[in-house]
């Protein structure tokens, strides 16, 4: 078949063209060969024929998908560390990253294979799934510029201006496996295994370049249009709606003027895995339960008002609710958390559970950092709750089609 027919001829569930180069160079990864030297896009999808802008949101930008999207049902994060020295072989990582997500991000997959001799290129799980909504978002940690002092890949000149580990905080509890990392990969979609088969192959494209520092996956309660309510049943989001216009968001979210080139259009995710104590929450009455947000717990409303969105008054808050001291903050960030579960805490048989706090903040130094301390040493939330993993990545503006990711960092 030649390559127009490729183009007009595959549905989803033909999937893509790719080459047996493709095997071969998952097979040898750092050695030089492009994994998905010759991918191309689908022609159409299968369950998102009929309409495929519902189903698909664009990878191309001026912003990186993934931070003011609608957040989707299911994520992944990926904390990569970057394992070469060499910055050719980092960009052609970043070269193929950034083709498989425009790839899995519209709807396509890497062909199975045509060689039996090989392996194939794609692992296969959605060849018969839509697009779902599957965003990438990727960011940067501190020690993807430098370590201990030297300078990687000549770029640490292009440090962005806020990019450190968050500060130590008094009650943190953290795990250093589980927390930082040179580059982190977002991935969501309203599909798990079309979230996790993302992930998957970043992984395998990552053979050679960089290894997996530690993965995390997320849900979250989607009943269309209404705020998600965490583990502790507490509707969360709901302050975002005070930014959610494009000024709002060019004062909160995206990177201001005083930062490098290539931070246009970017922001800083900031993460941390809160564990929630459940079953000491669950003992607890409901009204320590909602003297501990200052929220009511059914209708998400503030003390003192009626509905969830109406405007809060700290004043009518315990001094130590957690949204008092949000507000006594002053400081506004994006909020796109979500859910977790880990099994069993084999120590004391309790449920390993919380929240993925996500946070998008064009400053983490104003806006972040004075209201986690603050948080931290009032928060009458502290009682049910532990920080067990944290970090600091700061994402790059979107890209045009051509690009790739990290591009305006490595090259120029
Ligand atoms: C430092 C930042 C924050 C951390 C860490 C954090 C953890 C955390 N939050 C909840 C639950 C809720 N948070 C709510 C509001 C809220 N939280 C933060 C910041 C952090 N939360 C802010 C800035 C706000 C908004 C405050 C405001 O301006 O009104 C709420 C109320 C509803 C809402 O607005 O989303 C809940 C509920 C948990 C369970 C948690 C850690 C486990
Ligand atoms: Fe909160």
């Amino acid at each position: 078949m030649d390559s127009k027919k490729q183009r007009e001829g595959m549905t989803r569930r033909d999937f893509l063209k790719m080459t047996a180069v493709a095997g071969v160079g998952l097979a040898i990864g750092g050695a030089g060969v492009s994994a998905i030297e010759r991918a191309v896009r689908p022609a159409s999808t299968s369950a998102a024929e009929s309409n495929p802008s519902e189903d698909t949101i664009p990878m191309y930008g001026e912003h990186q998908a993934g931070i003011i999207t609608p957040q989707q049902t299911y994520m992944y994060l990926a904390s990569f560390r970057i394992t070469t020295e060499d910055k050719a072989a980092v960009i052609r990582l970043f070269r193929d990253w950034t083709r498989f997500s425009d790839l899995s991000t519209s709807g396509g997959t890497m062909k199975t294979g045509d060689n039996p001799l090989l392996p194939p290129s794609d692992t296969g799980e959605t060849l018969d799934l839509p697009a779902s909504k599957l965003t990438v978002t990727f960011g940067f940690g501190p020690t993807f510029f430098s370590v201990e002092g030297k300078n990687r890949f000549g770029i640490s000149a292009k440090s962005p201006r806020y990019l450190k580990d968050i500060p130590r905080m008094p009650k943190d509890n953290l795990d250093h496996l589980q927390s930082g990392g040179d580059v982190i990969v977002q991935v969501c979609a309203e599909d798990q295994q079309v979230a996790f088969h993302a992930v998957r192959n970043f992984i395998r494209l990552s053979t050679g370049y960089a290894t997996l520092k530690w993965i995390q996956e997320g849900f979250i309660s989607g009943s269309g249009g209404k705020t998600p309510r965490n583990l502790f049943g507490f509707k969360d989001g709901t302050a975002n709606n005070l930014h959610q216009t494009p000024a709002g968001y060019n004062d909160v979210v995206w990177a201001g003027e005083d930062e490098p080139a290539w931070m246009k259009g970017g922001t800083y995710l900031a993460y941390r895995k809160v564990r929630m104590l459940l079953e000491v929450w669950d003992r607890s009455s409901l009204t320590d339960q909602e003297d501990t947000f200052g929220r009511h717990k059914e209708s998400g409303a503030a003390y003192g008002t009626k509905d969830e969105f109406d405007t809060v008054d700290p004043a009518q808050m315990p001094v130590s609710a957690h949204v008092r001291l949000a507000k006594q903050s002053k400081q506004l960030i994006h909020r796109r958390g979500y859910s977790y579960t880990d099994g069993v805490d084999l120590r004391t048989g309790n449920v390993n559970a919380g929240l993925l706090f996500i946070s998008y903040q064009k400053n983490p130094d104003e806006q972040l950092i004075p209201m986690l301390k603050l948080m931290q040493s009032q928060d009458k939330l502290n009682e049910y709750t532990s920080h067990v993993a944290s970090a600091l990545f700061a994402c790059p503006g979107g890209l045009r089609e051509g690009q790739y990711i990290g591009q305006s960092i490595l090259e120029s």
